[in-house]
């Protein structure tokens, strides 16, 4: 038997398109946008937001290498997840009927690291999802984990760009711009070219969504001046900046941390709904 948000999935999809056609209205997508509110709604009880943990730089890094080398994890399986975990909360925060552009054109900046690996992730899952991305990726790393997103990515039919626009350009022509460039091993000043397109970005007034930290951030003090994201997704468990996050999505996504991690580290991560890959916190 189809689930409740099944039924609810499949009732958008089939009748969003000619609801937007006749701007009128039908039991199944009041029913669907009021889940949707309900999920855009619930915060975690007081409690919960004061036990959750949010981590050093170091400690997130320990994490990182543990889930590889004590719990067996490999960086793509851990990679598809946050990279589908973020496509999933974009789709929550910005579903695709909400969109201003006529066109649900995103812009998809990614990094060096694995940030930017969960970019390129995060847009094929959107590319699915029935928007239309464009990456920027100015510094490939030369291994094959990201050789084969890539090509994933152009097999996908996504345009890459071959340099940063200007910022005019990118509030005319995109709905929201993804934010995989730098994670939690971002330290001290920003070099080039990413300096550059982050003060861009800083010019920008469309959303941008930041995966596990906003870039030029300080992954523990965050930055004053630096970008103000509208939306923030935390993969495992938010870092210490989050704390300074005033934008109005805060998501937790990453669900995969074995038992034996969350206790050692007292994380006290939130329970995910359902089968849900993601949590707005
Ligand atoms: N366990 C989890 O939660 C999982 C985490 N995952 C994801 O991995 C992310 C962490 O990835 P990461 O460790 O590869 O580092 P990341 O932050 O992408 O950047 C490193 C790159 O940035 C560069 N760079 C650094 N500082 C710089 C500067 N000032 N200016 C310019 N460049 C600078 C640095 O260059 P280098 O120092 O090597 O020259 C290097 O190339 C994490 O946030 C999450 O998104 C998921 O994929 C899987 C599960
Ligand atoms: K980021």
């Amino acid at each position: 038997m189809l689930s409740a948000r099944a039924l609810f999935g499949i009732g958008f999809l089939v009748t969003s398109r000619a609801l937007a056609q006749s701007g009128g209205t039908c039991p199944l997508s009041a029913a669907w946008n009021n889940y949707k509110k309900d999920c855009l709604s619930s915060r975690p009880a007081s409690t919960m937001a004061q036990t959750l943990r949010y981590l050093g730089q170091e400690e997130a890094q320990r994490i990182d290498e543990e889930l590889f080398s004590e719990y067996g994890f490999s960086v793509d399986q851990l990679m598809e997840l946050a990279g589908l975990s973020c496509a999933t909360a974009v789709t929550q925060a910005y579903p695709l009927t909400s969109l201003v552009r006529a066109r649900p054109a995103l812009l998809v900046i990614c990094g060096p690291g694995n940030n930017g690996g969960d970019g390129l992730v995060c847009a094929r899952h959107l590319k699915l999802f029935g928007y239309e991305p464009t990456i920027l990726y100015p510094k490939r790393p030369n291994k094959p984990l990201f050789q084969g997103l890539t090509t994933q990515c152009q097999k996908m039919e996504i345009p890459f760009l071959t340099e940063m626009p200007e910022a005019e350009m990118i509030d005319e022509a995109y709905n929201l711009v993804i934010d995989a460039i730098f994670g939690f091993s971002f330290k001290g000043a920003v070099r080039e070219p990413f300096g550059s397109i982050l003060d861009v970005l800083k010019k920008t007034t469309v959303p941008i969504a930041s995966i596990d930290i906003p870039s030029g951030w300080d992954v523990e003090q965050g930055s004053a001046d630096g970008l103000q994201p509208d939306m923030l997704i935390s993969l495992t468990a938010p870092k210490k900046a989050a704390s300074l996050f005033r934008g109005r999505y805060h998501f937790l996504g990453g669900r995969f941390v074995p038992p034996g991690l969350e206790r050692k580290y007292e994380l006290n991560l939130p329970q995910y709904r359902g089968t849900d890959c993601v949590l707005r916190l």
